[in-house]
């Protein structure tokens, strides 16, 4: 007779959920008994790794990723990693372990009261099964939930003595289970999207990170070349969705209402692919749209659709949309846009690099299809100008602005992808909120390059406070922090440097390495 635990496994086997993020309570020990061999257990130290790892993982496998936590004090260690997952479209199904059934009641110790209540609003489901029998229907409806559109985070939480269950065969009918979606636009819609691209005189395109997520970079680029259009990139940029030495490219937006429309001034028709309309920082008020704009979106978010401030949205299918819609658009007449000034290099004060300079090396040493997972956020303008992307999946940023997601998300990013090299680059500041994640690379040997920044200070909210009249805030600098031994601690290889030609040997170094290698880099200050 098979058992809620024996239907599970089959079920996470064939739906390809075979590597399990985790961190484990008493709770999760009767799921993780018994562990099949063909399964494979990710520990991270704290559940913000945890949720990083898979977070990482998933994004770069284009799969759903099992997590599997403790309660409630596992699953509310998570939430911050969550928030990253929730805006990036993140296909993460978690488990969480319950306090046993006759045991939830009283509030025993370990029980998640109100278990679906606590992930929310940051899952796009959450469910704690009524009866064990239930549990692989309920991850089931989990795993599909997770991968049908808009993708995102799941929530399930489950009784730690319903495992032992029994289960009747029809259970074995959840595995085979394929369920996917069309969202392909009817042509009546594709045809008036063209129309309205052939009709405007001066159309422009801002892509997000759903055109890297639906591995549309291509189609944007034959979009933005039948166009002679030029291509930014949507802000707060999760993803890289366009080549960055593209003629196309301009770069990312600013993250400010009457920035965006200053930069967008001209164009006529602002076609917005893959990206919430949009994903603003800075409180600076301004004009949604320049003047004589009109705005067309294309998301495979109906909440984004739904949300956005102005212009029409089409909800669907980036790669199957942009497949119908380029070969319908006439090849445009209009002078293709120039490629970009390429940046000058920059003077190194004795003792510190800029992070221009980090960059710049990065760029001449680094393998040309790297992946770059970065979180060090007042360098993010330097970074795009100076270290070029051509390839789909080459830039993970946390969605949310999140911290703690750069350090684990290169690690799962890197377990996903092994045949390119991932090169963590990581602010002193966003180091710290899950450092742990150092001990998960060095325990599995993956050989991620963590590059830290290390300007001594939070920089980017230096620059906020200066947005926001408040320079005398407290809390603002991190002075004193050794990544050398912190690496040390947790079993990295790690080396500190100042020097320009320094930074390149230990790059150089860390590159041909097939474990992972810490090199922390002081720093100027620059502004975001
Ligand atoms: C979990 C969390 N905590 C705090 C913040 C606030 N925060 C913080 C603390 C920043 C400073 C990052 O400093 P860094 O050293 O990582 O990078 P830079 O010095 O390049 O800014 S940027 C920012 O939004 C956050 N975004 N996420
Ligand atoms: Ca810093």
């Amino acid at each position: 007779m098979p058992t809620v635990h024996s239907a599970t496994y089959d079920l996470l086997r064939r739906q390809g959920l075979t590597t399990v993020f985790g961190n484990p309570g008493s709770n999760e020990l009767p799921f993780l008994k018994n562990f099949p061999a063909d399964f494979r257990y990710v520990l991270g130290l704290h559940e913000g790794v945890v949720v990083g790892m898979a977070d990482g993982f998933a994004l770069a496998s284009g799969h759903p990723a099992l997590v599997n936590l403790h309660a409630a004090a596992g699953s509310g260690n998570a939430m911050g990693a969550l928030t990253n997952a929730w805006y990036s479209h993140s296909p993460l199904v978690l488990t969480a372990g319950q306090q046993a059934r006759s045991m939830m009641g009283v509030e025993s110790m370990l029980a998640n009261v109100d278990a679906p209540q606590l992930p929310r609003p940051l899952v796009k489901w959450s469910y704690e099964p009524s009866c064990p029998e239930d549990v692989p229907r309920a991850l089931s409806q989990a795993i599909h939930t997770a991968n049908l559109p808009a993708r995102g985070p799941v929530y399930v939480s489950i009784p730690h003595d319903d495992w032992g269950h029994a289960v009747d065969d029809d259970a074995a009918l959840l595995s085979t289970r394929q369920v996917t979606s069309a969202a392909q636009p009817a042509e009546a819609q594709v045809e008036a999207l063209a129309e309205r691209l052939n009709a405007a005189r001066n159309p422009v395109l801002v892509l997000g990170p759903d055109v890297d997520a639906y591995g549309a970079n291509a189609l944007a680029v034959a979009l933005a070349e039948r166009l002679n259009a030029p291509a930014w990139v949507a802000p707060s940029a999760s993803r890289c969705p366009f080549p960055t030495r593209h003629a196309s490219f301009r770069g990312v937006l600013p993250a400010a209402i009457q920035g965006i429309s200053d930069r967008l001034a001209g164009h006529d028709l602002i076609v917005v692919i893959g990206a919430p309309v949009f994903r603003y920082h800075q409180y600076a008020p301004g004009r949604y749209l320049p003047d004589g704009a009109e705005l067309v979106h294309l998301t495979c978010d109906m909440q984004e659709a739904a949300r956005a401030p102005m212009g029409d949205a089409l909800v669907g299918d980036i790669h199957a949309t942009l497949e119908a819609l380029v070969p319908r658009l006439p090849q445009s007449d209009r002078a293709r846009p120039e490629p970009l000034p390429r940046p000058e290099p920059q003077v190194d004060p004795e003792g510190l690099l800029t992070p221009e300079t980090v960059f710049d090396v990065m760029n001449a040493l680094a393998p040309e299809d790297a992946i770059y997972v970065k979180e060090s956020t007042s360098t993010v303008t330097a970074f795009w100008e100076r270290v070029e992307m051509r390839h789909p999946g080459s830039y993970f940023f946390p969605a949310a602005g999140g911290l703690g997601f750069g350090l684990p998300a290169a690690v799962g990013v890197q377990l996903a992808r092994p045949e390119r090299r991932v090169i963590g680059v990581i602010g002193d500041g966003s180091a710290n909120y899950a450092i742990t994640a150092l001990w998960s690379a060095a325990q599995y040997r993956i050989p991620v390059v963590f590059v830290i920044l290390k300007n001594g200070t939070y920089g980017a909210l230096r620059w906020f406070s200066r947005l926001l009249d408040a320079e005398d805030s407290p809390g603002l600098d991190v002075p004193g922090l050794d990544f050398c031994a912190l690496a040390k601690g947790y079993g990295v290889e790690a080396v500190a440097v100042s020097a320009r030609h320094d930074f390149e040997t230990a790059l150089q170094t860390a590159l041909e390495d097939d474990k992972p290698r810490v090199i922390e880099v002081s720093t100027t200050t620059i502004e975001p």
